[in-house]
């Protein structure tokens, strides 16, 4: 399993590469964009932006495509079942009284007779998967299929309740992280004008359908990406619990089994890491001007500075493949579309976190279509 897991980071870049003129980019997202933007009705960004990397993840992951993305935008009962769990499972973490819970799971009664319920759905949805792909695998051994899945079946002898865990950790690990990220990425764009400017710039620099060395090579996206996790990173305080006794480099004392938060939230908000202007949504601060070719020039932080994606030996696997995936859904819309909140002007998003964090109540848009060469005068 460890093999197959070390080969994830590669392997994830190259399929998404691979389907990088991603079905729902050049089908349902332009169609639904498109749509909204001939009307003043107002859309919810966040819930297009999860439904899209839903299909994404599973398209890659699996070979799947469960159409959630669609002009008629389907009700999602796994979504919402997979939402229930992953909120009843971190107020256990968070609970300040374990035993209710734990009563509450003995009984089978209340929140956690609900969770019992959602958890069997997702359980239910992975392992169709599961089977499914086993059975075709079986079938059509000869034929070489290109998902995540069927690589991991067929180079390893997991058994199904071990695939079946790795698919739903995939779908956790694909789904919620990219949308939110991108959520809180138009947000800011759409409040700091200079910003937008630049990225129109960049975008229009390459090509209409661009392939994965253009999209590699967009670094104010990529910068304005990390920018926006620096201030609403997606997975806002992670908790570890000690292996054995340990002691922190500033003599803290860690005893096994003691738990050890990091906030990434609050690292992305240090004066002290980012400066007096660490309020400030600025992707420059990751960029350096090539005082040659005038050219922008990407200069990484390190994983402890900026844990965003953890850091190693944990970090996380899907990252390359996010970057890529989120700055190509930013060029395709971008490049078309003006992203408008509909918040009213003072009342600012809130941002919540289970496992994942995400903009409460989801995030109200108008889409507008862009004028040519309007936008940059
Ligand atoms: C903006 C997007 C993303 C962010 C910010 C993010 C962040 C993280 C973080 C913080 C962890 C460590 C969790 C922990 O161990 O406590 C993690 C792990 C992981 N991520 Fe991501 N992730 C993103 C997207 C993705 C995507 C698209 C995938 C691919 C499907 C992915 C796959 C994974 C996997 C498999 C792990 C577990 C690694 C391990 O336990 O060794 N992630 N991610």
């Amino acid at each position: 399993i460890y093999q197959a897991m070390n080969s994830i980071p590669s392997l994830l870049e190259s399929l998404l590469r691979q389907s990088l003129i991603l079905n729902s980019l050049t089908v349902s997202f332009p169609y639904i964009l498109s749509a909204a933007a001939t009307t003043t009705s107002v859309l919810d960004m966040q819930d297009i932006l999860e439904r899209f990397t839903f299909d994404n993840i599973c398209k890659i992951a699996f070979d799947f495509d469960p159409e959630y993305l669609l002009p008629s935008l389907p009700l999602t009962e796994f979504a919402v079942a997979f939402e229930y769990a992953t909120k009843m499972s971190t107020n256990r973490f968070i609970s300040l009284f374990p035993i209710i819970w734990k009563v509450k799971r003995l009984l089978d009664i209340g929140s956690e007779k609900y969770l019992r319920i959602a958890t069997t759905e997702v359980r239910k949805f992975a392992q169709n998967i599961v089977r499914k792909k086993k059975q075709e695998l079986h079938e059509k051994s000869s034929v070489q299929k290109d998902d995540l899945l069927s690589r991991i079946l067929n180079s390893s002898s997991l058994n199904e309740t071990l695939a079946t865990d790795m698919a739903i950790s995939f779908i956790l690990a694909g789904r919620g992280t990219t949308s939110a990220a991108l959520t809180w990425f138009f947000r800011l764009v759409s409040n700091n004008s200079h910003v937008e400017e630049e990225l129109i710039r960049e975008i229009r620099k390459k090509s209409e359908s661009p392939v994965y060395e253009e999209v590699k090579d967009m670094v104010y996206i990529h910068a304005s990406l990390c920018e926006s996790m620096r201030l609403y990173p997606i997975v806002a305080a992670d908790t570890k619990v000690a292996a054995s006794d340990d002691v922190l480099p500033d003599g803290t004392l860690v005893k096994k089994g003691n738990r050890v938060t990091y906030h990434p939230d609050a690292m992305g908000r240090l004066e002290k890491l980012w400066g007096v202007d660490w309020q400030e949504f600025r992707p420059e601060r990751w960029l350096e001007k090539d005082s040659i070719t005038g050219e922008w020039n990407f200069i990484p932080k390190d994983a402890y500075t900026y844990p965003v994606f953890q850091a190693e030996p944990r970090i996380c696997l899907g990252k390359e493949m996010a970057f890529l995936q989120m700055k190509r859904i930013v060029a395709g819309v971008l490049r078309d579309f003006r992203v408008v909140p509909t918040l009213e002007k003072g009342r600012e998003p809130v941002y919540i976190s289970f496992f994942t964090s995400k903009m409460k109540g989801g995030f109200p848009v108008r889409i507008q279509k862009r004028g040519i060469d309007v936008d940059l005068e």
